[in-house]
């Protein structure tokens, strides 16, 4: 293994709470009931588009455009983006350690991606940031993840990929590279097809060369 690659929400941070907090301004102005915290983390995980449209179908229907409600969105969480959120324990200790090459594959948008990232002090430990609008295609389409690779100047199988949902696990599959689920995260349940020694559930002492 040459190089890992990451997901971000749900796996690196847990960002959820400032997802819930500007999902809540957004339906707010849409005159709509809030959603609570654990309704957005089953949110999570296909880019914003889709975390808005879930949202509404939650609170009344998905009305026909949806524009103005993306913008809504994506204003009221630029401007809190790492208010609430932190990074999982032992994550930073596993980044420090690892003496690897290191990329992030997140369905977020590029520029709130790199935002984050630049707040919570974890630029520096990536080559590459690829968001979930930097290619043509989302997770769990290979593209990113191979785009990611490509960037990293490797192939597939010199890479790992790390996440805690079934996207995630289904773009590892599509791209044909190594896989190792962080259970910890947004999507605990197991998942169909995927070997329980791929799994862990804890950042800490963690030795990711074992799931190359
Ligand atoms: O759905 C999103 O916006 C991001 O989710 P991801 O970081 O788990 O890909």
């Amino acid at each position: 293994m040459k190089a890992v690659i990451f997901d971000l929400d749900g796996t690196l941070v847990h960002s959820a709470p400032d997802i819930h907090a500007a999902a809540n301004v957004m339906l707010s102005h849409a005159g709509r009931d809030p959603v609570t915290l654990e309704q957005v983390i089953g949110f999570v995980g296909n880019g914003i588009e889709k975390l808005v449209e879930r949202c509404l179908r939650a609170t009344g229907g998905v009305p026909d455009d949806l524009t103005p409600h993306y913008a809504q969105m994506n204003r009221a969480y630029a401007r809190d983006l790492t208010t609430l959120t932190r990074l999982f324990d032992g994550v930073r200790e596993t980044l420090d350690m690892l003496d690897l090459p290191m990329a992030l594959c997140t369905n977020k948008p590029e520029i709130p991606a790199r935002d984050l990232c630049d707040q919570l002090d974890l630029t520096r430990y990536f080559d590459v940031i690829t968001g979930g609008d930097s290619t043509p295609a989302k997770k769990p389409d290979p593209l990113p993840l191979v785009h990611t690779t490509v960037a990293l100047g490797l192939t597939v199988e010199e890479c790992l990929y790390v996440g805690d949902s079934v996207t995630d696990f289904r773009t590892a599959r599509a791209a044909e590279m190594s896989f190792a689920y962080f259970t910890g995260g947004y999507q605990p349940t197991p998942v169909e097809g995927l070997r329980p020694e791929e799994c862990f559930d804890t950042w800490h002492g963690l030795d990711l060369s074992r799931y190359a």
